[in-house]
């Protein structure tokens, strides 16, 4: 059985920008990402993905200002955990993204978004963020460089496809 595991990834826009940062250390180092981590016992997923985002590249967002934009889930053959992530974006932020021990902060143009030196499966769902769509993705990799198989879907509202699962 798997053991579902929850996480946050934020993505901040500017016009025809995006911000990504280079992660420093840990899961998915050296890797372009948004931002975000696992949400703690005593918090929001809201609350969390507004403090990751800070804690990782110095930019504040009021959590009511974030948008869960996707539900994307990634297991790894032979691994025991189902990373849920939830994905929110906003253009509603203060600050200047700054890099801090984790991340590395840069604003990229839509049309250039580094895919080579990404996650693989940021290049099957990015088109679908960057038209504006919400969606659900699920990832399941063998590795950390190959996806065995996916599954993404477009969604209409994302409150009717949590209420349409068993557990959200
Ligand atoms: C496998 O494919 C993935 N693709 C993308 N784009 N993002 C992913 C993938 N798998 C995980 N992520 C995201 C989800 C989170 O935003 C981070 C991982 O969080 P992290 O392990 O860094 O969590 P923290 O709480 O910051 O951890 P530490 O404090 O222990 O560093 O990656």
């Amino acid at each position: 059985m798997l053991v579902k595991k929850l996480f946050t990834l934020v993505f901040i826009n500017n016009e025809d920008q995006i911000l990504l940062g280079l992660k420093k250390r840990g899961f998915g180092v050296k890797k372009w990402n948004g931002f975000g981590g696992k949400v703690e016992p005593n918090e929001t997923i809201l609350e969390a993905a507004a403090r990751e985002l800070n804690e990782e590249c110095c930019v504040s967002v009021r959590p009511s200002d974030l948008k869960n934009i996707a539900h994307l889930e990634f297991t790894f053959e032979g691994q025991p955990t189902l990373m849920d992530v939830r994905v929110f974006s906003t253009n509603v932020f203060e600050g200047n993204p700054k890099e801090t021990e984790e991340m590395l902060p840069k604003w990229f143009k839509n049309t250039e978004v580094p895919f080579d030196d990404m996650w693989p499966d940021d290049r099957i769902w990015f088109p679908y963020m960057l038209q504006g769509k919400k969606f659900f993705g699920k990832f399941h990799y063998e590795g950390f460089d190959k996806i065995l198989n996916y599954k993404i879907e477009e969604i209409d509202c994302m409150k009717t496809f949590y209420a349409g699962r068993k557990s959200t």
